[in-house]
C-alpha cells in the first residue's frame, strides 16, 4: 500500500508550489490513477513517490515503511524503497539482448545467477516476450520494447509499481492492447499500482480508482463510474468526457432555472451552480411534442453518422448549440424542429468551482 500524506513540493526557485497539499492512500492491490492536464503535477507526484523528487513538506509511507517525512527528516533512497517503475521513454538498453536487459535491475541487486535467470525467465514470459529472450533489444517493435520495460518492472517482485505515461509513445490501436494487458498483469500479480496518465479513456478503463488533479491538487477522486457519471465540479464534468453545462441562474428546491431552460433535480438545489450532462445521456426525438419537465425544443443544425452513433448538433431557442450522440438507427432531418430530452436521473449537478477549492 501507498499513503501520501499532505505533501507539498515547490521547486528550487519556483514561485508556486507544483504539488498542493496532496493526500492519497492506496490499498494492497489497488489500481489508483493519477488524472490531470498537462503540469497539474502528476508526475512530480509520482516522483515524490518514488523518492527522484524531495517534496517540501508532507509525508510517505510505503508498506510498512515511512519512507519520506519532512518532520522526522526521514527520506529514504529510491533503491530503497519496496517499488519498480515504468516510464514513457522505455529507457531499455540498446546494446544488451532482452534478457539482459531484464536481469539487469537483479545483477545490480547482487542475486543469485540461478535465481535471476528463473526471475527474469518468469518476468518475459508473463509479458509474452519468452521466445525473444536471445534479441537484441533495438530489434524491437516499440509495443516490444515496452513490454521489455514492463518485465523489467516485475523482475523486481516489489509490491507496488509506478507507472508514468507508459503507453503514450506507442500507436494508438497497440495502446489500447497493451491498456489491457498491463491491467490484466498487474492484477494477475497482485500489485499495488500507481499510474499517471492524461489520457481519459486510458483512466477510465484502467483504474479502480482515479484521483483527478488540477493546479497541483486532487479535486475529486473515485471510481471510474462515480467520477464519470456523479462529477461534482465543472473541471471534473468537463475533464473527464465531453459534457453540456448549464449555468444556473435561479433555484428552488429541486426546481431549477438555467440560462437555457428549466430543469427538474432529484435533489435541492441548494448550493448548484452549474447542471452538466454527457451528449449521450440526452435524448433527441423530432416526433413529439415539448411537454413534461426536462424537455427543450431546438432545431437540428447537424446530423454526423459515425457509425456507432450519430452525432448531432442542437440549436436551442436562445442561440445556445448542444451536442447530443444519438443512436445510429433513429432518422433526422437537418433544419427541423427536435425536442431534447434531459433526464432527471443523468443531469450532474455541480457546485461553483470557488466553493470546491
Ligand atoms: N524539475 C523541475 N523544476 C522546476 N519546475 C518543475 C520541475 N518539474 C516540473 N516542474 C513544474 O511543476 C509543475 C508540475 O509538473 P508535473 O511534471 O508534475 O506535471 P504533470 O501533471 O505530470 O504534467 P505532464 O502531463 O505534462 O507531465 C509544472 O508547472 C512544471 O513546469
Amino acid at each position: 500500500m501507498i499513503e501520501c500524506k499532505d505533501l507539498w513540493l515547490t521547486y528550487p526557485g519556483a514561485a508556486q508550489a507544483s504539488v498542493c497539499g496532496v493526500s492519497l492512500a492506496l490499498q494492497p492491490g489497488e489500481f489508483v490513477t493519477l488524472l490531470g492536464p498537462s503540469g497539474c503535477g502528476k508526475t512530480s507526484t509520482l516522483r515524490s513517490v518514488a523518492g527522484l523528487e524531495t517534496p517540501t513538506t508532507g509525508s510517505i509511507r510505503i508498506g510498512d515503511n515511512v519512507v519520506f517525512d519532512s518532520v522526522k527528516g526521514i527520506q529514504t533512497p529510491t533503491h530503497a524503497r519496496d517499488i519498480s517503475m515504468v516510464f514513457q521513454s522505455y529507457a531499455i538498453w540498446p546494446h544488451m539482448t532482452v534478457q539482459q536487459n531484464v536481469a539487469f535491475p537483479l545483477e545490480i541487486a547482487r542475486m543469485s545467477r540461478d535465481q535471476i535467470k528463473a526471475n527474469v525467465n518468469e518476468a518475459l514470459r508473463m509479458v509474452g516476450l519468452g521466445a525473444l529472450a536471445d534479441r537484441s533489444a533495438t530489434q524491437l517493435s516499440g509495443g516490444q520494447q515496452q513490454r521489455v520495460a514492463i518485465a523489467r518492472a516485475l523482475v523486481r517482485r516489489s509490491g507496488v509499481m509506478l507507472l508514468d505515461e507508459p503507453l503514450s509513445n506507442l500507436d494508438a490501436k497497440l495502446r489500447e492492447q497493451m491498456r489491457l494487458e498491463l491491467r490484466e498483469l498487474i492484477k494477475t500479480v497482485g500489485l499495488t499500482a500507481l499510474y499517471v496518465t492524461h489520457d481519459q479513456e486510458e483512466a477510465l478503463m484502467l483504474s479502480d480508482r482515479i484521483a483527478l488533479m488540477n493546479a497541483g491538487r486532487i479535486v475529486e477522486e473515485g471510481t471510474p463510474s462515480e467520477l464519470y457519471l456523479r462529477p461534482t465540479t465543472r473541471f471534473g464534468a468537463t475533464f473527464l468526457g465531453a459534457a453540456e453545462v448549464f449555468d444556473v441562474v435561479r433555484a428552488r428546491g429541486q426546481e431549477l432555472e438555467t440560462s437555457d431552460g428549466a430543469l427538474h433535480l432529484s435533489q435541492d438545489a441548494d448550493g448548484v451552480a452549474h447542471v452538466a450532462i454527457r451528449p449521450e445521456a440526452i435524448v433527441a426525438t423530432q416526433s413529439g411534442e415539448v411537454n413534461g419537465p426536462n424537455r427543450w425544443s431546438g432545431r437540428l443544425i447537424s446530423a454526423i453518422f459515425s457509425g456507432r452513433q450519430q452525432q448531432l448538433v442542437v440549436e436551442l431557442a436562445g442561440g445556445r448549440r448542444v451536442n447530443v450522440l444519438a443512436p445510429p438507427t433513429t432518422e433526422f432531418r437537418v433544419q427541423e424542429p427536435v425536442t431534447l430530452e434531459l433526464p432527471t436521473e443523468r443531469l450532474m449537478p455541480l457546485a461553483s468551482d470557488s466553493a470546491t477549492h
